[in-house]
């Protein structure tokens, strides 16, 4: 038999987590994997629990949570030596990653394919100390996420983001920052930009059309300063994939870079939807370091 720990957020999403646990255990146990829980209590605590699990040998770390909960398991077994699987359930609001994963948002359905065993071989960014598995972003946009309050976020759900997005919109100042790798540097007055390990985020599910966990590399999106107007025709045409060759938008691929501000603003750092630091600092990829539990038809 092999040995999982599942950290689940009781707050995820709506809730559902806690009352559907027995069925996940049960589902589990028939695949021959006998599974400990621990409910994470606040803030950082699933981080704690991850690396305690790694620590007490498990075989298989499960996050059952959103993008927030994933962020803090991942960043426990990232930088440990012995790294067990990880399997994902997905309980949270947008699950941008287990969304690009194909990880399917039906609890028992996704307690099968950790129980199925086939598992994909990934990418991690590293922020400075911290890790991210999807995103990491800056600009006054992607600091939004930090204010929608949980509340609110429960009973609306994803929409909670789009309607503060919508209300800040016309308040929102560019960023004045620089994005350097090995070939290229860019000086830009930004809207935002964003560091993307998959495709899907934030519901835009072909924001960085190239992306690909196991490639080794970021997909770099700048959105330089634009009037009002123009952003909201770009993220139109974002929600299609359509917004990479528009003048206003330069995007590449790269597996470093360094990003810092031109003055002495503060620029937050956005990973995974979390607070992750501030600006100056240096992204990389850590090639090939997680095996995610995924359906079959992931190659
Ligand atoms: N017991 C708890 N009470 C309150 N907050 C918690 C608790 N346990 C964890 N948290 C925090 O809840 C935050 C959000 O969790 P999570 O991302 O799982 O759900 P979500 O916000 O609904 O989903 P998503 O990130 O996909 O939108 C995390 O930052 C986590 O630290």
């Amino acid at each position: 038999m092999k040995r999982a720990r599942l950290i689940y957020n009781p707050t995820s999403g709506r809730e559902e987590i806690k009352r559907n646990l027995p069925d996940i255990l049960d589902i589990l146990e028939s695949y021959g994997i006998e599974t400990s829980c621990h409910q994470t209590k606040g803030n950082g605590d699933a981080t704690i629990a991850a690396k305690e699990a790694v620590e007490r040998g498990f075989d298989i770390v499960i996050a059952a949570g959103g993008d927030g909960t994933l962020y803090e398991v991942i960043n426990g077994i990232v930088g440990m030596e012995h790294r067990p699987q990880m399997g994902i359930i997905p309980a949270g609001t947008t699950n941008d990653f287990a969304r690009a994963l194909r990880i399917p948002r039906d609890f028992k359905n996704a307690a099968k394919i950790i129980g199925t065993q086939h598992s994909k071989v990934i990418d991690i960014g590293r922020y400075n100390d911290k890790y991210f598995i999807n995103i990491a972003g800056g600009g006054r946009l992607t600091e939004l996420t930090y204010e929608v309050p949980s509340k609110l976020k429960t009973v609306l759900g994803q929409l909670a983001y789009y309607l503060r997005g919508i209300e800040k919109l016309p308040f929102l100042k560019p960023i004045n920052i620089t994005l350097e790798t090995e070939e290229k540097i860019f000086s830009e007055e930004a809207m935002l930009f964003l560091i993307a390990n998959s495709n899907s985020v934030g519901g835009f599910k072909k924001l960085a059309p190239n992306g690909n966990f196991s490639d080794g590399l970021f997909d770099v999106i700048i959105l330089k300063k634009t009037n009002l107007p123009d952003f909201i025709r770009i993220a139109k045409l974002a929600l299609k994939g359509e917004h990479i060759n528009e003048p206003n938008v330069i995007y590449f691929q790269t597996n470093k870079l360094k990003v810092y501000p031109n003055n002495s603003d503060k620029v937050l750092v956005n990973l995974d939807g979390e607070l992750g630091g501030s600006l100056p600092g240096q992204f990389e990829v850590l090639k090939h370091h997680i095996e995610v539990l995924v359906p079959p038809n992931i190659k």
